[in-house]
């Protein structure tokens, strides 16, 4: 695990929110990505070093849509950056933590991506990601 390579927040209305977050970190969102796998569309900002990531539910089965129905918008997840995503996955099933994607799938921000599940880390959803070799776009 190199470092955080973002927290993602859950957020009902992503354009309201990407305004709130430009007055908060007074800097706009760098790009809008949609995840149709995750059932997302997501808005990215930098602040210095870290990166923030607004997600907004696509569809009711998203696990976006899920969780602020149950627990409202907030804090989501933290992401780790990761050199090698498959060594990490196996050697974090070895050490006990549930891993909900044993195979990475591909994210936002040309990463791969695979996540922990919160009962397994302390009540935290953890995302792993990879930078998709050859793409310098987010360094
Ligand atoms: C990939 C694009 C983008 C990127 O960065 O590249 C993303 O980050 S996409 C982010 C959205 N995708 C995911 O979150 C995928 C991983 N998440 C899941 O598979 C599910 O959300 C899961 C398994 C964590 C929970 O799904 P489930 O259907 O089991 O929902 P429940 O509401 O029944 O939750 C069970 C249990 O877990 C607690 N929970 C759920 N979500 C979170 C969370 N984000 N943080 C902490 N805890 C969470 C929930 O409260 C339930 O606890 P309980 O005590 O049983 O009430
Ligand atoms: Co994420």
């Amino acid at each position: 695990m190199n470092k955080i390579e973002h927290v993602g927040i859950a957020v009902k209305d992503l354009e309201a929110s990407n305004l709130l977050f430009k007055k908060l970190l007074g800097v706009a969102h760098y790009k809008t990505e949609e995840v149709a796998s995750e059932g997302v569309k997501t808005s990215f900002f930098k602040s210095g070093p870290n990166k923030i990531e607004l997600l907004e539910a696509t569809d009711a089965n998203s696990p976006i849509a899920k969780f602020i129905d149950k627990k409202g918008e907030g804090v989501h997840h933290i992401a780790f950056e990761v050199d090698d995503i498959e060594a990490e996955i196996k050697r974090l099933g070895e050490e006990g933590f549930i891993v909900l994607n044993n195979t990475p799938k591909l994210g936002a921000d040309n990463k791969l991506v695979a996540f922990l599940h919160p009962k397994s880390t302390n009540g935290v959803l953890i995302e792993l990601c990879q930078e998709v070799k050859g793409t310098e776009e987010t360094k």
